[in-house]
């Protein structure tokens, strides 16, 4: 078995083993848009001869995280086929992204699990998490938070990215997790005319506010199904909810993967009008340079650190750090005793402020040497809002 770059004439075959290890049928005429993301990407395959039996890519990404934004490795694709699982394919696959990554100049590296059980081995730690709403809007959805006067407006598909990325952007700047869209982004994943999962709702519909939006679709069973919703303000956003809630003909509601943080199920005067069906893990964080990837995030306090990091898979992250936090953050290799020991797959965990340091040494998976590091090094990370990403890739 040998590692080789996938050529870009080859980018079909990984369409075709991507439907083997995800159980999916995918149409000819679906192969563009499958393809899109691997033809930008880097393309690692595993060849058994000329057979291509393993696959990951890893395409170029700019990653919101506290007060700046990252290149990413947005690592998908990943399969190993049937015949040849379980023989250190998707090991030795991963230590290429790494180097790859590493030679690009990008810190960190991001992708969505099919399985949260994969990916911690290789120092991946579960950053973001989202929950499913639902409301009943069979009855007048009452908000305790005002909703923003300013008329809102139907946008056409075609117009709509231009109006929505600089507010998609701007969100971003607060709240961290997410990728910065290019405009074909907009057309091929937020905005497609059909949804492929769910073929029977409708077109996208855009609905704006000079700050905020929702993306949504209806479908004939009177459902609203919200793909996306941002808004500058609490009340730009009531007044979005209440448009939705008041679409006639619908009684229903399904904003699936809303930040955890949203402010709905506070918002509802009744908030048994608003039901959390679901919460799960999204975002999975690499810190690829460790050093670089904590100098340049922003800091909530002035502190400093001795972090012990374990990184078999990385070697460069292992050893002992000494993270000053604050106005002008540094991260330096020390030989002073640790404040804390932990893995580089919880250091991605908590690294934009949405996994408690202190919850993992309650769990037992970080030790903490000095009495209260762990309370001081979450008040460092703290962000207003909780990391979120609504891009599936
Ligand atoms: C970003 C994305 O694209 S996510 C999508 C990932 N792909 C899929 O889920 C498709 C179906 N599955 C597959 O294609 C393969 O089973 C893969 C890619 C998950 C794993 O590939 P393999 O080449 O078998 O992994 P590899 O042999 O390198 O395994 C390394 C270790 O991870 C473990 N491992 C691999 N997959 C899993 C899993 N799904 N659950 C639990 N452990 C796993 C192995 O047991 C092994 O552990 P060990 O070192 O203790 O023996």
């Amino acid at each position: 078995m040998e590692l080789r770059e996938i050529p870009e004439g080859d980018v079909d075959r990984m369409v075709d083993l991507a439907g083997v290890v995800f159980h999916n049928r995918v149409e000819k005429s679906e192969y563009e848009n499958e393809t899109w993301l691997p033809r930008r990407a880097e393309r690692t395959g595993a060849y058994d001869g000329k057979d291509l039996v393993g696959q990951l890519a890893a395409f170029p990404a700019r990653l919101a995280v506290p007060g700046a934004v990252l290149d990413c490795s947005a690592v998908t694709l990943v399969g190993v086929l049937p015949t040849h699982r379980r023989r250190g394919v998707l090991t030795s696959m991963m230590d290429r992204m790494h180097a790859d990554a590493a030679a690009a100049g990008r810190p960190v590296a991001a992708l969505w699990a099919s399985q949260g059980a994969i990916y911690g081995r290789y120092g991946f730690g579960l950053a973001t998490r989202a929950i499913d709403l639902e409301v009943d809007s069979s009855r007048e959805l009452k908000l305790r938070t005002e909703p923003d006067s300013a008329p809102l407006r139907l946008l056409d598909t075609a117009s709509a990215p231009e109006v929505l990325d600089p507010i998609y952007t701007r969100a971003l700047s607060t709240r961290p997790g997410s990728l910065l869209r290019e405009p074909e982004w907009w057309s091929r994943f937020v905005l497609p005319p059909t949804d492929r999962e769910a073929p029977g709702f409708t077109e996208p519909r855009v609905v704006a506010h000079p700050a905020g939006y929702a993306v949504y679709r209806t479908n004939a069973e009177r459902t609203v199904r919200v793909d996306e919703l941002f808004a500058e303000t609490p009340r730009v956003e009531a007044a979005l909810w209440r448009y939705l809630a008041s679409i006639d003909l619908t009684s229903r509601i399904q904003a699936p993967g809303r930040p955890v943080d949203d402010l709905l199920p506070h918002m509802a005067v009744d908030p048994d009008q608003v039901s959390v069906k679901g919460d799960w893990g999204a975002l999975w964080l690499r810190l690829v340079d460790m050093p670089t990837a904590l100098r340049s995030r922003s800091w909530a306090t002035d502190d400093t650190f001795v972090l012990e990091v374990g990184d078999p898979r990385v070697p460069a992250n292992e050893g002992r750090w000494r993270l000053r936090v604050g106005a002008a953050p540094a991260c330096d290799r020390t030989t002073e005793p640790p404040d804390l020991t932990l893995s580089a797959s919880d250091l991605a965990a908590v690294y934009l402020g949405g996994m408690p340091v202190t919850t993992l040494v309650r769990v037992g998976a970080v030790t903490e040497h000095t009495p209260e590091a762990a309370v001081r090094l979450d008040a460092a990370l703290a962000v207003p809002f909780a990391p979120y990403i609504a891009d599936d890739f």
